[in-house]
């Protein structure tokens, strides 16, 4: 189980860009460190009861947004420490960004866009990647550009598999809650 110091922060939050690998690591950590690995997007499917591209379509990505700052924010006031995959939209938020700095050790997974496009093609569940998947990563990945870079920790996972990128994360929490 994890222990906390005084002021030490109560969770991990992963951002990133999709396919950077916040779901698959969240639960890589989360079995490394003993907690509940929690992903936002599933939790908003549930809360929703219908898939992301559903809820888009139906709903609009407004909708998604508000829902998410939402999920976001009863996640982070738990106090049962958790690791939190966020989708990778959740940072375009400034109050979300506040939020999870406040709450959270937070650290941003980043990849070269060509592994990005492979990791994340032929995966219908991402709205705002149907069509020209190259095109499409491309364009969001200019608009948000500098949006990830709010977090203290990045790791480029480009090179690195999933696990290897969960023993960093590890090391760094344990230094950090010690
Ligand atoms: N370090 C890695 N090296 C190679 N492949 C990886 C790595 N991390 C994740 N993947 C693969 O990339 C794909 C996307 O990973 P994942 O779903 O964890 O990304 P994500 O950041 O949660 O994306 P999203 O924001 O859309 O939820 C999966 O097929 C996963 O197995
Ligand atoms: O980057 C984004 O804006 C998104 C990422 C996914 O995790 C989902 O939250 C949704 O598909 C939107
Ligand atoms: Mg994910």
């Amino acid at each position: 189980m994890m222990t906390h110091a005084f002021g030490a922060p109560r969770h991990i939050v992963l951002v990133g860009f999709m396919g950077t690998g916040k779901s698959t690591v969240s639960r890589l950590l989360a079995e490394q460190i003993g907690c509940l690995a929690v992903d936002m997007d599933a939790e908003i499917e549930r809360r929703i009861g219908r898939d992301i591209p559903s809820i888009f379509a139906q709903e609009g990505e407004a909708f998604f947004r508000r829902v998410e700052s939402e999920v976001l924010a009863a996640l982070l006031a738990s106090e049962d420490s958790s690791i939190i995959a966020t989708g990778g939209g959740a940072v375009l938020a400034q109050s979300n960004c506040d939020l999870m700095l406040k709450q959270g050790m937070v650290v941003a997974l980043t990849a070269q866009p060509e592994h990005i496009i492979a990791r994340v093609r032929g995966d219908e569940n991402r709205p705002l990647l149907q069509g020209d998947v190259e095109e499409r990563v491309n364009k969001l990945l200019a608009d948000r550009k500098h949006a990830y870079a709010f977090a203290p920790l990045q790791i480029d996972t480009t090179a690195l598999e999933a696990q290897a990128v969960a023993d960093l994360i590890a090391e760094q929490w344990k230094a950090t809650v010690r």
